[in-house]
């Protein structure tokens, strides 16, 4: 099933969004709402309103599908870690921390971009994409979502969106020599969407040792420019999610992006592996177009360099106790 939200001729609507039309849900329940209550009532709750007449897709607009709680992202794909780094730190390598455990940071849930629109960007010259496929955490009766081995995390996967990553790469690398981030870089915009497609659907996709073969590709201006399989991951997702609950929580809402996938699932790792800027960085006015196989197709065209108002360098100060 796929649950999402739009803007319509009667305003917001959230519910099931089928091929010709779009229906919300009973009562004014939300997709907020059923990720609090689990997956299996948002099924029934859907199956009880599809066959209604709903709203025409083409007379609405898609809005990102849901208004996430958090979002981390991952750093799950080999082969982009090999290309990023030589892109964002001068040299290609994965270090040996990377084999051990699944790394992620968190990004910023109040700049979700929906597929459709315009994104305006920082100051930047090295503008990228990062193309992704995300899960969204639902209630499971009975679990709190903390500390959750694999087994108990896998049930809190509600579904599937697809993720671009927007990413500054100058800004990036400035503020991880200082060791911390990425913030600046990347908090500006993330798109989601275009809807959720609940986990039941991919539940004979998934191969014996728990990842999704699904392909996943990305354009810039109608030129593919990266393709690749979701099941080329570190960990399936079942994992991430029990990472990132480790000694904490995952709440209902929460987005968990798997990380840029391999063979030019972004620019920076194209760059890293040539170390030259080709193709290049993405300007103003280009369209990026993302697919993955079951899950869907966002798209987003690259607005304007939004100037931000200045910040003075640090001032040197005595060291009085
Ligand atoms: N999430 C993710 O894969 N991004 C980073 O690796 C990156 O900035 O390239």
């Amino acid at each position: 099933m796929r649950i999402g939200r739009w803007n319509g001729p009667d305003g917001i609507g959230e519910g099931i969004i089928l091929d010709d039309r779009v229906i919300a849900f009973p009562d004014g329940v939300t997709v907020a709402d059923v990720l609090a209550r689990g997956l299996d009532e948002a099924l029934r709750l859907g199956r009880a309103v599809e066959a209604e007449q709903g709203v025409p897709r083409d007379a609405v607009e898609l809005l990102a599908p849901l208004v996430p709680a958090s979002i981390r992202d991952f750093v799950a794909f080999e082969e982009h870690v090999e290309g990023i780094s030589a892109s964002v730190d001068g040299a290609s390598e994965v270090v040996p921390e990377w084999y051990q455990l699944p790394t992620f940071y968190f990004t910023n849930p109040h700049s979700v971009r929906a597929s459709g629109e315009v994104v305006d960007v920082p100051e930047t010259a090295r503008l990228d994409f990062e193309l992704e496929l995300a899960v969204v955490i639902g209630a499971v009766p009975g679990s709190d979502g903390a500390n959750l081995d694999v087994e108990a995390a896998a049930s809190h996967i509600f579904g599937y969106t697809v993720m671009n990553d927007w990413s500054a790469r100058d800004l990036q690398a400035r503020e991880m020599k200082v060791r911390l981030g990425p913030a600046k870089g990347k908090d500006f915009a993330t798109t989601l969407g275009p809807w959720i497609v609940t986990a039941d659907e991919f539940a004979d996709r998934l191969d014996g040792d728990g990842f999704l073969p699904l392909h996943a590709e990305v354009s810039i201006n109608g030129e593919r420019v990266g393709e690749d399989r979701i099941s080329n991951m570190g960990w399936p997702f079942p994992e991430l999610v029990a990472y990132a609950a480790r000694n904490s929580v995952v709440r209902p809402g929460d987005v968990l992006g798997s990380g840029t996938v391999g063979n030019g699932g972004c620019l920076g790792e194209l760059w890293g592996r040539s170390g030259e800027l080709s193709p290049p960085p993405l300007e103003p006015g280009d369209e990026v177009r993302m697919v993955i196989e079951g899950v869907g197709e966002i798209v987003n065209t690259v607005g304007q360099r939004v100037p931000a108002p200045p910040i003075p360098a640090a001032r040197k100060r005595p060291r009085n106790r």
